[in-house]
């Protein structure tokens, strides 16, 4: 009688281990870090769930949010430039307020905002969450800074900012159009980028021929159109550290000039607003 009970016993202590696990299995999910997303957007990119992105919170795999994107930062993290817990606090998190103000008040420079796109694994579901304040009451009294002026200038180009259509847009200058272009937006992303118009002191590019003086100018032009393609509207910005872009001719001194053109006619582009659906 006492073995019966006891064997009785150890089967009911069994069966609720057994159940326990099970429960907290369902309850928690698949602890493995999953590979891919849960969808995948209209561009083939990967769309998440914050859920998702929580579970990457620790050093071993560290994904962020920022502006609405996804990005696997575990690869980079040994390169951040700080002890190893000021980046990892904000994996698996929403991080653009951490983003945008580094501690002091200030964004991350262009440089690293450079960077970041290496590390981009997809987007938010429905787009980016209103981010936290970036200003500090110090900062916002503050004159702006090149590097705050560029952090308010990415959220102004957060996903979602600006419908996907055909843009066209101008550099003009003293009353002479130096650059005119078009791209189009898919998902967030500039497609098919092209010049309609590049002309400089009499010099008109896109005429040009290979045996022209001046044709290294085109090309970089070109390389611009190249390299942008299929790239987040963000990485425009790049531009104005154009040795992340193009080819140098000339230590990057026109090209830091013409890349200042480029963003201009872009950024004139989306505030016209769509040409063409
Ligand atoms: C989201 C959480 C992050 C926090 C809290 C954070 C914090 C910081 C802090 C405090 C500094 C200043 C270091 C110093 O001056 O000694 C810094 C600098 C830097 N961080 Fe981050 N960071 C974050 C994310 C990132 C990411 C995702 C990248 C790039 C992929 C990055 C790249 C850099 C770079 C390149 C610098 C050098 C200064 C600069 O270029 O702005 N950081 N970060």
């Amino acid at each position: 009688m006492t073995s019966n009970r006891i064997a009785y016993t150890g089967f009911v202590a069994f069966v609720s281990v057994v159940l326990t696990l099970v429960v907290v299995n369902l309850v928690q999910g698949n602890p493995e870090p999953t590979a891919g997303g849960t969808a995948e957007n209209a561009d083939g990119e990967s769309v998440f769930r914050l859920d998702d992105v929580a579970e990457h919170n620790h050093a071993g795999s560290c994904w962020k949010v920022i502006n609405g994107v996804v990005y696997d930062l575990t690869e980079y993290l040994p390169n951040h430039p700080t002890e190893e817990e000021v980046f990892t606090r904000w994996c698996g998190k929403e991080a653009t307020s951490a983003w945008l103000d580094k501690g002091n008040g200030r964004p991350h420079s262009p440089r690293a905002a450079a960077r970041l796109e290496d590390y981009r694994i997809g987007v938010l579901e429905g787009g980016a969450p209103a981010p936290a304040p970036v200003e500090t009451a110090d900062s916002a009294t503050q004159p702006a800074t090149g590097d705050d002026r560029l952090g308010r200038m990415l959220l102004g180009l957060a996903p979602g900012n600006y419908l996907d259509g055909t843009y066209r847009g101008n550099f003009i200058d003293r009353g002479l159009i130096q650059v005119s272009l078009q791209f189009r937006l898919e998902g967030g992303r500039i497609k098919g980028m092209s010049y309609r118009h590049l002309f400089y002191r009499d010099e008109d590019y896109l005429k040009m021929d290979s045996s022209a003086e001046l044709y290294p100018v085109l090309r970089q032009y070109q390389q611009i159109t190249e390299r942008l393609e299929g790239e987040p509207m963000e990485a425009i910005f790049r531009l104005y550290e154009p040795e992340n872009v193009v080819d140098d001719i000339d230590g990057y001194t026109g090209a830091t000039l013409r890349g200042a053109k480029v963003i201009s006619a872009f950024r004139d582009g989306l505030n016209r607003g769509v040409y063409s659906w």
